[in-house]
Order: C-alpha cells, then structure tokens, then sequence
C-alpha cells in the first residue's frame, strides 16, 4: 500500500436539504477505509459564481483528509459519493445537490483536464478558499496563504458563515 498523503476537498450544494446532503457526504467519503478525516470547516453560505443567473445559494465546506488512494482513485470515489445524492450534470456550474471536487492531493501538480491539480479555479474561490483558511490559517495554495488570496477574492462578500437555525 501507498504511504498516506493530505487532500483538500471541497464540498457544494444549492438544492434540497443542503446542510444535511454536506454532512452525509463527509461521512460517506471517510467511509472507505483508505480516507480518514483530519479537519473539517465551518459550513458557509454563498452566492453562486457563475452558471444560470437565477439559482439559490450554496452551502460549502472544506475538509482536509489523509489518503492512500492514488489521485485518480480519489477522483472516482468523490464522484461516486456525488452520485449517491443524485448529482446530474446538464448545465455548467448549475444547481446541484453535492458537488465535490479535489483542491489539492499532497503538492501533485497535473494539467490532466480529467483531473487537474489543484483546482484550476481554487484560487479565485472564496467559497473554497475562505472555510479552508479558516479551517488552516497556516494553509498555502500555489505558493501563496489562502487566507491572503480569499482576501482577494471577488465573491468574498457573497460569503456568510452558515449557522444550523437557518433553513435547509
Ligand atoms: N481537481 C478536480 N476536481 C474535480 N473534478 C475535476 C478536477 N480537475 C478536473 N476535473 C474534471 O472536471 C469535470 C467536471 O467536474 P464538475 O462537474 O464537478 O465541474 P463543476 O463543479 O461544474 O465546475 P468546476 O470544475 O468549475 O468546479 C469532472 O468530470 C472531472 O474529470
Ligand atoms: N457559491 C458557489 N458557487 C459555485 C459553486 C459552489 O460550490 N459555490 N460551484 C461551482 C462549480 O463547482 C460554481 N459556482
């Protein structure tokens, strides 16, 4: 077996019982014996960047696990996670009950557009990058702290911290 490595996830949904879809999620992805938890954000509520203009906000996290799949292995098993809530894919960055996507696996740096590491997008996202770096205030992405780059990020003041009263 592989030696472990640290990934960041992030994890999204905009329709049906959000909170409730996000915390089932991190349970079934550390479900598989080779994935195991190290830290989990706090849950946000954002606006939708990009996609079909009218859609509901999301609610995001961020996890950090430790991981002996291979990249791609990892890739499958975040998807088949999305497919047990139902995902389907008919209009780019729309609404969707879970998504999840890989930030970054150890410091792999890939263009492979089945997989490409870390996210192209990550670094403009503060959905990604604000729960992420108040989940690790010493975290980095690209050679540069995360919470310096949400800081910077467009869609930092769509971002709200998510408290469990709220709706769905
Ligand atoms: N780091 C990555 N994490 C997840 N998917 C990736 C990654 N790099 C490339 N992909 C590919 O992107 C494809 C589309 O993914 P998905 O449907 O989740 O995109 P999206 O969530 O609508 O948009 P975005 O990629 O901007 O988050 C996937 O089938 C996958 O092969
Ligand atoms: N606020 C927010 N916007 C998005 C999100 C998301 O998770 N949150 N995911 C997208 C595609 O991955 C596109 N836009």
């Amino acid at each position: 077996m592989s030696s472990p490595v640290r990934a960041v996830l992030a994890l999204g949904s905009n329709l049906g019982e959000r909170s409730a879809t996000l915390t089932e999620a991190v349970a079934e992805l550390v479900a598989d014996p080779a994935v195991k938890l190290c830290r989990v954000s706090r849950l946000v509520q954002t606006k939708p960047v990009g996609g079909p203009g009218e859609q509901p906000d999301f609610l995001n996290l961020v996890m950090e696990i430790e991981t002996t799949l291979e990249p791609l292995d990892l890739l499958a098993w975040c998807q088949s996670v999305e497919q047990n809530h139902h995902r389907t894919r008919e209009v780019r960055w729309g609404a969707r009950t879970l998504d999840v996507d890989v930030i970054t696996y150890a410091d792999v740096v890939s263009d492979d557009e089945v997989l490409t590491l870390p996210h192209p997008r990550a670094a403009e996202r503060a959905f990604v990058l604000q729960p992420w770096a108040w989940m690790d205030p010493e975290a980095t992405l690209g050679g540069r702290r995360v919470a310096e780059l949400a800081a910077e990020a467009a869609d930092l003041q769509g971002l709200d911290l998510y408290t469990a009263d709220e709706d769905g």
